[in-house]
């Protein structure tokens, strides 16, 4: 087990899409400059992982057992490292929640969020004091554009992301005083098993308890606007973990990193206009009457955030 001179990495939620493949990008590093122990909640399914590492499995990657919804499994793993020392944590396990909110049970909601917010908490505060200690240290964490924006049926995904976004801005000022960075990474649509969760798991789903125009809106109207969404601007995993390693390997990483220009026009709409009114009344029109102009193409999207800018008097800068 090689580390020496090698920085530890420990990235969670390596089964699969974005965690699997920042692994296996970090372990084939020419320079074998990491030390990769790539983490899952279950072992059985570390088959991709194996498969997709090749003959760097147990030679610059390394498999461990470890659920972010659990202290114990935590401190397990993180006890299991040689002196605890992990030079660069990378927080990426996460859960979609989509749906209309009255039709979602709140024990859903709580594992949304033990998942997406106490999950990263838990493993900050784990690895943290050392890296405090130590004077060194790198944290980034995948957050995702809705925890910047929020999106319509995905009101609990996105407030999960929220507390997330508010959580590590106040912990990144104090942590530049140890010299530990935290960085945020915020993808758009990513191409994983996260998109075949949150649409093609909806299509077939029933909405017994919901009222009949919210099932319309949701069936007819968002599901079709996600389908062209991620058509449009979906991104790979390889280009989420590529942007990773950029963030690894910059002097002085940003702490927002929005991985998906093409998303920019839609998040510049909140920031052009404090009230919020710009960005509600957008994203209606875009869900309910603009639509089936977005499979046009993205140039459309940015035609209609400037034109609603123009029609608020809002300048872009
Ligand atoms: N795909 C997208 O469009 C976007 C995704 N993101 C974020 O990216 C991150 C990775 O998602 P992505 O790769 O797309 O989706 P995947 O569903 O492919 O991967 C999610 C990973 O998280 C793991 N996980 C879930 N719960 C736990 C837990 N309790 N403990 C440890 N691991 C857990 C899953 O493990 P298991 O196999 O056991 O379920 C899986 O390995 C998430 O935080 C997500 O919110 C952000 C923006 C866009
Ligand atoms: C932008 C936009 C929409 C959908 C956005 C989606 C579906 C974004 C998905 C982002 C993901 C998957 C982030 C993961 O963390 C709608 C509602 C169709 C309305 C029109 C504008």
């Amino acid at each position: 087990m090689e580390r020496h001179g090698q920085k530890v990495v420990l990235i969670t939620g390596c089964s699969s899409g974005i965690g699997l493949r920042i692994a296996v990008m970090l372990a084939e590093d020419e320079k074998q400059r990491y030390h990769v122990i790539a983490t899952m909640r279950d072992l059985k399914r570390k088959d991709n992982l194996v498969k997709a590492a090749g003959d760097l499995y147990s030679k610059t990657l390394f498999v461990a057992e470890l659920d972010v919804c659990s202290d114990e499994s935590v401190k397990q793993c993180i006890n299991s490292i040689k002196d605890r020392h992990i030079d660069i944590l990378i927080s990426n396990a996460g859960i979609g929640l989509v749906g209309p909110v009255e039709s979602i049970p709140m024990d859903e909601m709580n594992n949304v969020f033990e998942t997406n917010f106490y999950g990263s908490v838990r493993l900050i505060k784990e690895v943290m004091p050392d890296m405090k200690n130590r004077r060194a240290g790198r944290i980034i964490v995948i957050s995702s554009v809705m925890g910047l924006q929020g999106v319509a049926f995905n009101e609990v995904y996105a407030a999960s992301k929220f507390a997330l976004e508010g959580f590590c801005e106040g912990l990144a000022a104090q942590l530049l005083s140890f010299n530990v960075t935290l960085s945020m990474l915020e993808p758009g649509p990513v191409h994983t098993e996260f998109e075949l969760k949150m649409i093609q798991g909806m299509k077939e789903k029933e909405w017994p308890s919901v009222d009949p125009d919210t099932v319309n809106y949701f069936r007819n109207f968002y599901l079709p606007g996600a389908v062209d969404i991620f058509e449009i601007l979906g991104q790979t995993p390889d280009h989420i973990a590529k942007r990773t390693m950029s963030v690894i390997e910059a002097s002085n990483p940003h702490f927002h990193n929005l991985t998906n220009p093409l998303y920019s026009p839609i998040l510049a709409l909140k920031y052009a206009d404090e009230t919020g009114c710009l960005s509600v009344q957008a994203f209606y029109c875009m869900l309910f009457t603009l639509r089936p102009l977005m499979n046009v193409g993205m140039p459309v999207l940015k035609y209609l955030t400037f034109g609603f800018m123009r029609k608020w008097r809002i300048s872009p800068n």
